[in-house]
């Protein structure tokens, strides 16, 4: 997990640190880290003698660490040219660029440099910016490395300017400070790193969780053992999935599909009789599930007490159910199991609110929220669901003791105790029809394999694993939707079709 850390607490620790260790001593190791940042990026495409790195310098600390990076750059045989884009310049870094042998011109003169730049470092701006500069347009295709924080974005609010450097990656200082991560933060930062500095947050509470892709494949191998490789298709674990109607045809058969393209050991699906052929044409491997069999399963599983013999480990409620006529009896029967649910669509519309033994995750998008809250007695907009995603997540977390993640560009995982993880970073074209199908055919699958939940015996999932595994299937979800666009427009079938390759990347 990355700990994220407010603006606010970020300059209370870069404050201790500076007088512990010298503003001058942090720079340098800020700028260390920044050059070798703009090393890989200029790695990753031939160089060639005219390789050219220009800095955009602002006026404060971020301008520093630039002009330094600039200098350490050109010590590794790089061409480097700074360009002042204000009038105030940090002068310490000036001296040390300048003895480097760099050149300072004023952006109006740097035109051409811009144009031809193999690389650009952003460093006007950090977490000093107050929105309402002016600042410069870069030329298309531009390769921009942001020092800190793109210029133009607030790193407390998430809030960018239309004219924010859009940046293909962003070295971040010290720790992940909320703004990056909310917002408009992730549709600007590019690929987005840490570098720590050694600065202590032992004194800080973290605001929330980053789960990167690195983080999701260390979860997912928590509880992944060598027996594994003996279990039957059973024992892997089967998921019960309660979806679809004559209305809504399409969901049911992606999320379907979406679970066998996982792996799941066995998938049944309980679907009305008008699509049913529909769902096995889709998914041959699908084996279907009456009323009378779901209930059998629910009272094996008591019997049995949670887990073990049961038939069914985890079930998916909701991708295109009808909400006039839904299958209302059967649900609120599954509802009083164990058994972990992922519940979407229109299922949200039936989940209780109150105490519940079963864990549960809902994963509504913004308007799904607000309905959410609603039934709960919260009236919410969703412009102020947008301004405070966390905090309206964190609501329906307690209404409906459920862990709810919030979908849209950046997506929010709170549990009923208020604890958070935050995932970002997936292709904006997965903002297409289908795609939230596609996740609950992700999450269901996790939530039915007992070498991922890490249940056996007497247990049930905890939230803090149903948790952690929702953050799992949104990073998959995430990275499935960037290697999909790689080649092409996304379409949720598009997704389905790379899905076991995405799966691949985790471990499976
Ligand atoms: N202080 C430290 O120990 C460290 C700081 N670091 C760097 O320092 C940065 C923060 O430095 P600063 O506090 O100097 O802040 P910035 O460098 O982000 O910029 C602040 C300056 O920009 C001006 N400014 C902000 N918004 C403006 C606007 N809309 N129009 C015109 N001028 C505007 C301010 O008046 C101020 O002069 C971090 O982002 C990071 O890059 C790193 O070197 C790590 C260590
Ligand atoms: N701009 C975006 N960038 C990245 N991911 C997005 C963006 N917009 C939506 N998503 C993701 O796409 C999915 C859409 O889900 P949902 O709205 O339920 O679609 P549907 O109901 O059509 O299946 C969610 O996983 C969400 O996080």
């Amino acid at each position: 997990m990355i700990p994220v850390y407010s603006v606010a607490q970020v300059r209370v620790v870069e404050s201790q640190e500076i007088a512990r260790r010298g503003d001058a001593t942090l720079m340098k190791l800020a700028a260390t880290a920044l050059a070798s940042e703009a090393v890989a990026m200029l790695d990753e495409h031939p160089l060639t003698t005219q390789s050219l790195v220009v800095g955009l310098i602002g006026p404060g600390n971020n301008g520093g660490d630039g002009l330094y990076a600039l200098a350490q750059l050109a010590e590794l045989g790089c061409s480097i040219l700074a360009l002042q884009c204000t009038d105030k310049i940090h002068a310490e870094a000036l001296a040390d660029y300048t003895k480097a042998g760099g050149t300072l011109l004023p952006l109006s003169q740097g035109q051409d440099a811009l144009a031809n730049a193999s690389l650009v470092i952003d460093a006007i701006y950090g977490i000093g910016y107050r929105p309402g500069a002016d600042l410069p347009n870069l030329p298309r295709g531009a390769r921009v490395l942001a020092c800190d924080v793109p210029s133009g974005l607030d790193a407390a609010t998430g809030l960018a300017d239309d004219d924010v450097l859009l940046a293909e990656r962003t070295l971040t200082f010290g720790a992940m400070k909320t703004g990056l991560l909310i917002g408009d933060g992730p549709l600007v930062t590019g690929e987005l790193s840490v570098a720590s500095l050694d600065f202590d947050f032992s004194e800080q509470n973290a605001q929330t969780q980053l789960v990167d892709e690195n983080v999701a494949r260390e979860l997912l191998d928590q509880h992944r053992s060598w027996r594994d490789a003996g279990r039957h298709k059973y024992q892997r674990g089967v998921l019960g999935l309660i979806a679809g109607s004559e209305l809504y045809p399409g969901a049911a058969q992606l999320t379907a599909r979406a679970a066998v393209n996982c792996g799941v050991g066995l998938l049944r699906t309980h679907v009305p009789e008008e699509i049913a052929g529909l769902v096995a044409a889709a998914a041959p491997e699908t084996v279907p599930l009456d009323d009378e069999q779901i209930r059998e399963a629910l009272s094996s599983a008591r019997r049995y007490l949670h887990g073990r013999g049961a038939k069914i480990s985890a079930w998916a409620i909701g991708p295109g159910l009808d909400s006039r006529t839904p299958p209302t009896g059967i649900i609120a029967d599954v509802f009083t199991s164990r058994q972990p649910a992922v519940i979407d669509a229109s299922g949200l519309e039936l989940v209780p609110t109150g105490p519940s033994e079963q864990p549960r995750v809902l994963t509504p998008h913004a308007k799904e929220l607000r309905m959410l809250l609603r039934r709960a007695g919260v009236s919410v907009t969703t412009e102020e669901i947008a301004t405070d995603p966390v905090r309206w997540t964190r609501w329906a977390a307690l209404a409906y003791n459920a862990v709810v993640l919030l979908k849209g560009p950046t997506s929010y995982i709170v549990a009923p105790n208020g604890s958070s993880l935050v995932v970002c970073h997936g292709a904006a074209q997965l903002a297409t029809a289908g795609s939230g199908d596609v996740l609950t055919g992700i999450l269901g699958y996790l939530l039915s394999d007992s070498s991922i939940t890490g249940v056996s015996g007497l247990q049930t999932v905890s939230n803090s694993r149903m948790m952690e595994l929702t953050a799992c299937a949104a990073s998959i979800h995430g990275y499935l939707g960037r290697i999909t666009a790689k080649d092409g427009t996304v379409s949720a079938s598009r997704l389905i079709d790379r899905l076991p390759a995405a799966m691949k990347e985790f471990g499976f």
